[in-house]
C-alpha cells in the first residue's frame, strides 16, 4: 500500500471561502481537531497577510506536535520572514511558498517575464532554506502552464532546496486525465525529481476537484491538498474526507492509504461546519445528513436482507453513530462530562461547571440533548467567546397578524452600560435588526440570513447565521437558541462583536463609542 499524506488548508484556503471569518479561537479548536484526524500537514495560514493571520499561525505552530503546521509565503523575503517568525516556534517548520507559472497570470498579474519569474522563485526557495527545513514550492496555475516551463522552473527549484513539488489546478480547470498526465510528464522530463515529494491541490470549479485529485495519486502523486468539507475560494477545494474515504474502500483499486482516523470525519466536518457557518447538503457524499439514509422501498428491503447491497461506507467507519447516548435532565456530572471527551473536548472544571449549568437549563425545556447539542453549547461557550463589546441582555418582540411587528432590546456594553431602544419591521426579524442597529449605532446591511433546526423535533435548538456589512466592512456571525427570534438576535449581535473585534477595525470600535 503506498502512503498518502494529508495536506490540510482548510484554515488557509478553506478560509478563502466567500463570507467565512475565523477568529483565533476558533482557528485553534479546529487545528486540534485536524491533529486528532491525524492530516499529516495542517496549513494554519498566510503570515504575512495580516497580523491576525500572523498570530494564528504562530499560536497553531506552537501548540500542534502531532503533525507538521505550513504557511503560505509569497516570493518576497517579506512574506518568507513572516512565515519563519510565525512557524519557528513549531515542531516542524515548513514554508509553502508560489508563484503563478501560467501565461495568463505571469502577463496579467505579475506582469513578469518567464524568466523573471524563474529567477524569482528560485531566490526565495533560496532565501527560505537558510532558516527552514523543508520547503514545498508550489506553481500556481500550473494545469495552465506550458509544460516545457514548467519541466525548467521545477528543475531550478529543486536545485535551489524545494522537498516538495505542488502542482495545483488553482481554477479547476483539469480534467482527471489531463491533469494526471501532468505528473507523469513531470516524472519523465524534470531530471531531479526523484529528490521531491509531487503534491496536487485541486480545485472544484467544474466538479472534479476530488476526481483530479485521485487521478493525481494513479500517476504518482503521494501529497493531496484539499480541505474539509472540500470548502475554498470560488467552487471550493477538493474534499478531504472524500479522498480519504475513496482510498480506504477502493484500496483494491488504488492500493493507496492515508493515516487519517477516519472516525474523526464526522466530528471535524461538523466542527468546520459550524464554525464556517458554510451548512453541509445533506446529499454530499461521506458527511451529508442523507449519506446513509435509505429512502425508497427496494433499497430499504435490500438493506434489511444484507447490508451490502446498498451500503459501500458503514456510517461507524466515518464517525456517524446511528444510536449514541442521549442524555436528559436526569443526567448527572459523570455522563456530561463523559460524553464531552467522547467528543473530543477537554475542559477545565470551571468550564466543566459552566457548560453543565447551560445544558441543564436547556434540557429542561428539550426532552433529549443529542450530540449536536452538546457540540453547540461548547462552540458557543468555549470557541466563539470573544472579548464582546456587547452582550444580548433581554429582548421582546411583539407580533399579531395585523399588528406592525415592534421589538424592544436592551444591550450590555463593555463597560456594564445598558443601552435600551425598541424600532418597528415589516417582520419580526427586520423588527430585531432594525432596534439593534439603533442600540449599536452604525449603519449596517443584511446580507445573508440562514436559519436551520440543530438536530429534528419540535424542541430543536434554532441556528442562525448571518451576514453583515458596514461599509467596505464585513463579518457574519452565529447565533442559537431555543427561541428563533432568540437565535435571530444572538447572531447578529455576534456579528457586530466580531466585526469590533478585528485589529484592522479599530476605528469603528472609536466610531460606536466601545
Ligand atoms: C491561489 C491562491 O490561493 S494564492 C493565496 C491567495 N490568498 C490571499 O490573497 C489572501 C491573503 N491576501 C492578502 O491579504 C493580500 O492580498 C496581501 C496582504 C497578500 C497583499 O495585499 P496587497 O499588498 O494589497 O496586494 P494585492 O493583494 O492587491 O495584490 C497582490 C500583489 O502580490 C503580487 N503577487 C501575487 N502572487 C505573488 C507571488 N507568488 N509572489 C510575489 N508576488 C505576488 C501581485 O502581482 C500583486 O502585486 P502588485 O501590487 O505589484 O501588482
Ligand atoms: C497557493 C496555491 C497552492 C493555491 O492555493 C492554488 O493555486 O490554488
Ligand atoms: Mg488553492
Amino acid at each position: 500500500m503506498q502512503k498518502i499524506n494529508i495536506f490540510d488548508t482548510t484554515l488557509r484556503d478553506g478560509e478563502q471561502s466567500a463570507g467565512v471569518n475565523l477568529n483565533l479561537h476558533e482557528k485553534l479548536e479546529i487545528a486540534k481537531q485536524l491533529e486528532r484526524l491525524n492530516v499529516d500537514v495542517i496549513e494554519a495560514g498566510f503570515p504575512a497577510s495580516s497580523e491576525g493571520d500572523f498570530q494564528s499561525v504562530k499560536q497553531i505552530a506552537d501548540m500542534i506536535k502531532g503533525c507538521s503546521v505550513t504557511g503560505l509565503a509569497r516570493s518576497t523575503k517579506s512574506d518568507i520572514d513572516a512565515a519563519w517568525e510565525a512557524l519557528k516556534g513549531g515542531a516542524e517548520p515548513r514554508l509553502h511558498t508560489f508563484i503563478a507559472t501560467s501565461p495568463i497570470h505571469m502577463t496579467y498579474k505579475l506582469k513578469q517575464s518567464p524568466d523573471q519569474v524563474i529567477a524569482s522563485a528560485v531566490e526565495s526557495v533560496k532565501y527560505a532554506s537558510k532558516f527552514f527545513p523543508i520547503i514545498q514550492w508550489s506553481a500556481e496555475d500550473a494545469s495552465r502552464s506550458d509544460l516545457a516551463f514548467l519541466t525548467k522552473i521545477i528543475k531550478e527549484v529543486i536545485d535551489a532546496g524545494a522537498r516538495v513539488i505542488n502542482i495545483p489546478d488553482t481554477v479547476g480547470y483539469g480534467t482527471p486525465e489531463e491533469y494526471g498526465k501532468i505528473f507523469t510528464y513531470l516524472q519523465e522530463n524534470v531530471p531531479n525529481i526523484d529528490k521531491v515529494i509531487l503534491s496536487a491541490h485541486c480545485h472544484d470549479d467544474l466538479g472534479m476537484a476530488v476526481s483530479n485529485s485521485l487521478a493525481a495519486i494513479e500517476h504518482g502523486v503521494l501529497q493531496i491538498e484539499g480541505t474539509i468539507n472540500g470548502i475554498g475560494e470560488r467552487a471550493g477545494n477538493a474534499s478531504l474526507e472524500e479522498v480519504a474515504v475513496a482510498l480506504h474502500i477502493r484500496q483494491d483499486y488504488y492500493k493507496a492509504k492515508t493515516r487519517l482516523r477516519l472516525g474523526e470525519i464526522k466530528r471535524t466536518s461538523d466542527l468546520v461546519s459550524k464554525l464556517t457557518g458554510m451548512i453541509i447538503p445533506p446529499n454530499k457524499a461521506i458527511i451529508g445528513k442523507n449519506a446513509f439514509a435509505h429512502e425508497s422501498g427496494i433499497h430499504q428491503d435490500g438493506v434489511l436482507k444484507e447490508k451490502t447491497t446498498y451500503e459501500i461506507i458503514s456510517p461507524e467507519l466515518v464517525g456517524v453513530k446511528s444510536n449514541s447516548m442521549v442524555l436528559g435532565k436526569h443526567s448527572g456530572r459523570h455522563a456530561f462530562r463523559n460524553r464531552i471527551i467522547e467528543l473530543g473536548y477537554t475542559l477545565e472544571d470551571e468550564e466543566v461547571n459552566r457548560i453543565f449549568k447551560l445544558f441543564k437549563t436547556l434540557a429542561d425545556k428539550k426532552k433529549e440533548i443529542t450530540d449536536d447539542d452538546l457540540l453547540t453549547l461548547l462552540v458557543d461557550e468555549k470557541v466563539t467567546s470573544l472579548e464582546d463589546s456587547y452582550q444580548l441582555t433581554a429582548m421582546q418582540v411583539q407580533y399579531g397578524t395585523n399588528q406592525i411587528p415592534t421589538a424592544t432590546i436592551t444591550l450590555t456594553d463593555r463597560d456594564g452600560k445598558q443601552i435600551q431602544e425598541a424600532a418597528t419591521g415589516s417582520g419580526s426579524v427586520e423588527a430585531l435588526y432594525n432596534t439593534l442597529e439603533r442600540c449599536i449605532g452604525l449603519q449596517i446591511t443584511l446580507e445573508d440570513y440562514r436559519i436551520q433546526s440543530v438536530g429534528a423535533g419540535r424542541d430543536a435548538l434554532a441556528e442562525v447565521y448571518v451576514k453583515i456589512r458596514h461599509e467596505k466592512y464585513e463579518s457574519s456571525g452565529r447565533g442559537t437558541a431555543q427561541d428563533v427570534l432568540e437565535a435571530s438576535a444572538k447572531a447578529y449581535v455576534n456579528a457586530v462583536n466580531r466585526l469590533l473585534s478585528l485589529e484592522k477595525n479599530k476605528r469603528l470600535l472609536e466610531k460606536v463609542g466601545v
